[in-house]
């Protein structure tokens, strides 16, 4: 019990809200919705400094959120194992690459990867494609209306995996049917939140947004079709991406059991514990990105990146458990972001200070996300 025995001596040892008899710190969360317990956990990472413990009764959670201690959970392949956060979505994904784990993981992870090589990207390209053609169809129809975008592009980016890798191939073997749904789980709601703040951001931004239609000028020149190449062209979209994926990282935590004991910040962590590596707080981390609050795509330029940790940018996570699928999401944000771009310029009307977002394993706003696209001539 986390009041008696001595790992819980250990880890409250880490600092953390003053714990109540037997309710530990729980009692800092009680009554809250979803969209208090989102704060509350933001609050604590402007309170403590890096690291935070946060017990509720038994169980225990150790928060992490500066690049050094991530670099100790999630660079090696002891800490692969994902904790009881992951269980309940393991009823659904039963032992996709997702949440498995052993010899398992490993096996389906190197057959999974060559689904990912750039070779075969280019054949879900053309389906990514005219998936966006199609979104710019539907935006058509509603041009110069306020519309909520988060169903709009949620079916986006649904057909847009379905239809390729998961529709094609892997789903004709029943061994890999768990894996599809994965593919579907972490490919959808993941792309979808990512394309949805890009937009915001760049509706919010006109300079910056502007820059981005220059570079599809000078890609395109009035040139109709797209090939993968162009994509690679679009730098500047990609930094736009990269810098809203840091404040708004469509996965804005992960969560891992520790297999052995370790030093996370100088404190003791016992094996066991389950550590949550926060990668929203650390993105907005005044020491690793100045003027973190602020939005500015030319963070990534390659002479500002230079000396940065390397566990301080992580939407996709990093080391052996990252997202296999990053290229394929990168692939299609940019295709969506420019096809869009090239025919509306789009205007805010939900902005950053209206957002209010709740607890969940993808990035979500408690409320509609409304942008307006003007069709450009
Ligand atoms: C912007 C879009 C995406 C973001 C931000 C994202 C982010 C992530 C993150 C943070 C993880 C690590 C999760 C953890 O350790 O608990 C992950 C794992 C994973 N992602 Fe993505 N993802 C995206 C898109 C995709 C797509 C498009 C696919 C598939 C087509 C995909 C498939 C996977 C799979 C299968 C894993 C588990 C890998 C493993 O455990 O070995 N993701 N993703």
């Amino acid at each position: 019990f986390v009041n008696l025995n001595e790992d819980a001596r250990t880890i409250k040892k880490i600092p953390g809200f003053k714990d109540v008899f037997f309710f530990g710190n729980s009692t800092a969360a009680f009554g809250m919705d979803s969209v208090g317990l989102f704060k509350l956990a933001r609050d604590c990472a402007k309170k403590f400094n890096g690291i935070f413990r946060f017990y509720s009764l038994s169980i225990a959670a150790v928060h992490v959120y500066n690049p050094s201690d991530a670099e100790i959970i999630m660079s090696t392949m002891k800490h692969r194992e994902k904790s009881i956060i992951y269980k309940f979505f393991k009823l659904w994904l039963h032992d996709g690459l997702l949440v498995s784990k052993g010899s398992k993981w490993q096996e389906r992870r190197k057959i999974l990867t060559s689904a990912f090589h750039f070779n075969i990207l280019r054949k879900y390209f053309l389906i990514i494609e005219e998936n966006s053609q199609k979104l710019v169809n539907v935006m058509e129809e509603n041009s110069g209306k306020s519309i909520n975008i988060v169903p709009i592009l949620s079916e986006y980016t649904l057909n847009s995996i379905s239809e390729s890798a998961m529709g094609v191939e892997l789903d004709k073997d029943p061994m890999y049917s768990e894996e599809v749904n994965t593919f579907m789980f972490e490919g959808h709601d993941t792309t979808a939140a990512g394309l949805t703040f890009c937009l915001l951001t760049l509706a919010e931004n006109q300079d910056v947004q502007e820059k981005v239609y220059q570079e599809l000028q000078s890609i395109f020149n009035g040139r109709e079709d797209v090939t993968l190449e162009d994509l690679t062209m679009m730098n500047y979209l990609e930094r736009c991406i990269k810098e809203s994926m840091r404040l708004y990282p469509p996965v804005p935590f992960i969560s891992r059991t520790l297999s052995e004991t370790v030093k996370l910040s100088n404190y003791t962590v016992p094996v066991g514990t389950m550590c949550h590596i926060q990668i929203y707080d650390m993105h907005r981390q005044e020491t690793l990105f100045k003027n973190a609050e602020k939005y500015d795509p030319d963070r990534f330029l390659p002479e500002n990146s230079f000396g940065r940790h390397p566990y301080s940018y992580i939407p996709f996570s990093a080391g052996p458990r990252n997202c296999i699928g990053q290229k394929f999401a990168m692939m299609e944000m940019k295709s969506a972001v420019s096809a869009l771009l090239k025919n509306y310029k789009l205007l805010p009307v939900t902005t950053s200070k209206d957002l209010e977002f709740i607890a969940d394993l993808v990035l979500r706003n408690s409320k509609p996300i409304y942008l307006k696209f003007i069709k450009r001539h």
